[in-house]
C-alpha cells in the first residue's frame, strides 16, 4: 500500500472536522408533505476522515441510500449541517451541488454502463465532464485504468459482451478515472458472486488507498466487511453505531 499523507494523518487520533471529507451534524430528512410527510433520517452525525475507507450496513429501508444521496449532492438536505470538501448542501445552490458532484465517483449495485459505448468510452465519460483534458489523455488515462483493473484486453468491447464482475470493474475503472477525493458505492456487489464480489472491492481497496481517495460504502454483504476502516449501522433511521 502507498502511504500517503492522509493515511498518516488518520493514523492519529484526529480532532472533529480535521481533515474531514464528509461532517454530517444533526441532519434530519423527510419524505411527502402533510399527511404523507414521513421522517426516514433522524438526527445523523458523522466525520469521516480524508482516507478512510467507511461502510455502511443495517436492514432494508433504513435509510442507507437515502443518506448516500445526500452526501452525493444528488438530493438537497433539509435540516442540520452535510458538508462535503469543505462545501455545505444545506442550502446550496444547484452549481454548487454541480461542482460537488464533479469531485465524486459513484458506483452503483447496477454499473449504469451505457449499452451503446464500448468500456473504453464508458470510462472516458468519467473525464469528458470535467473539459480539461485532451482527447488523447482521456484516452490515454481511460486505457490505463481499465489495464490496472485487468481489462487491458477488452477495451473495445460492448458492456453486453462482459461478465457481471468486468461490468462492475468498467464502472470502478470509471469512478476512479478522475482520482476523485470521494468514492460513493451503493451495494456494489449485489450483483456478483461472492468471487466477483471479493474482486470487485479489493480493487475498490487497491486503488482507493493508492489514490488516498475517502470511500463510502453501502452493503449487506458481510464478505466484504473486512475492507472496512470503520463500519457505521443505520437502523430505522439513526446512526446506531460505528466500529473501528
Ligand atoms: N423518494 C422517496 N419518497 C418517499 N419515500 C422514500 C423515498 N425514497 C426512500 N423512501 C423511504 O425512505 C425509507 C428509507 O429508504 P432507503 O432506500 O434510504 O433505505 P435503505 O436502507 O437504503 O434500504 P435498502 O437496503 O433496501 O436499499 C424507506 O421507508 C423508503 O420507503
Amino acid at each position: 500500500m502507498i502511504m500517503n499523507s492522509a493515511n498518516i494523518i488518520n493514523a492519529g487520533i484526529s480532532e472533529p472536522g480535521k481533515n474531514s471529507v464528509i461532517v454530517i451534524t444533526s441532519l434530519n430528512h423527510d419524505f411527502g408533505h402533510g399527511n404523507l410527510k414521513k421522517q426516514v433520517l433522524f438526527d445523523i452525525n458523522l466525520d469521516i476522515k480524508s482516507g478512510e475507507i467507511v461502510i455502511m450496513t443495517g436492514p432494508s429501508g433504513s435509510g442507507k441510500t437515502t443518506l448516500l444521496t445526500l452526501v452525493g449532492a444528488l438530493r438537497s438536505p433539509q435540516f442540520g449541517s452535510l458538508k462535503i470538501l469543505n462545501q455545505e448542501l444545506c442550502g446550496a445552490k444547484d452549481n454548487q451541488l454541480v461542482m460537488i458532484r464533479r469531485k465524486i465517483g459513484y458506483i452503483f449495485q447496477a454499473h449504469n454502463l451505457h449499452r451503446s459505448l464500448t468500456a473504453l468510452q464508458n470510462v472516458r465519460m468519467g473525464l469528458e465532464m470535467h473539459g480539461t483534458f485532451s482527447p488523447e489523455e482521456m484516452h490515454h488515462h481511460a486505457a490505463e485504468i481499465l489495464t490496472e483493473v485487468g481489462l487491458g484486453d477488452r477495451l473495445n468491447y460492448y458492456p453486453e459482451d462482459l461478465s457481471g464482475g468486468q461490468k462492475q470493474r468498467v464502472a470502478i475503472a470509471r469512478a476512479l478515472v478522475s482520482h476523485p477525493p470521494l468514492v460513493l458505492a451503493d451495494e456494489p456487489t449485489a450483483a456478483l458472486d461472492s468471487k466477483s464480489g471479493r474482486e470487485v472491492v479489493n480493487l475498490m481497496q487497491k486503488l482507493a488507498k493508492e489514490q488516498g481517495c475517502t470511500i463510502l460504502l453501502v452493503t449487506h454483504d458481510n464478505r466484504i466487511l473486512d475492507i472496512a476502516d470503520r463500519i457505521v449501522t443505520m437502523e430505522d433511521g439513526k446512526l446506531t453505531s460505528s466500529l473501528r
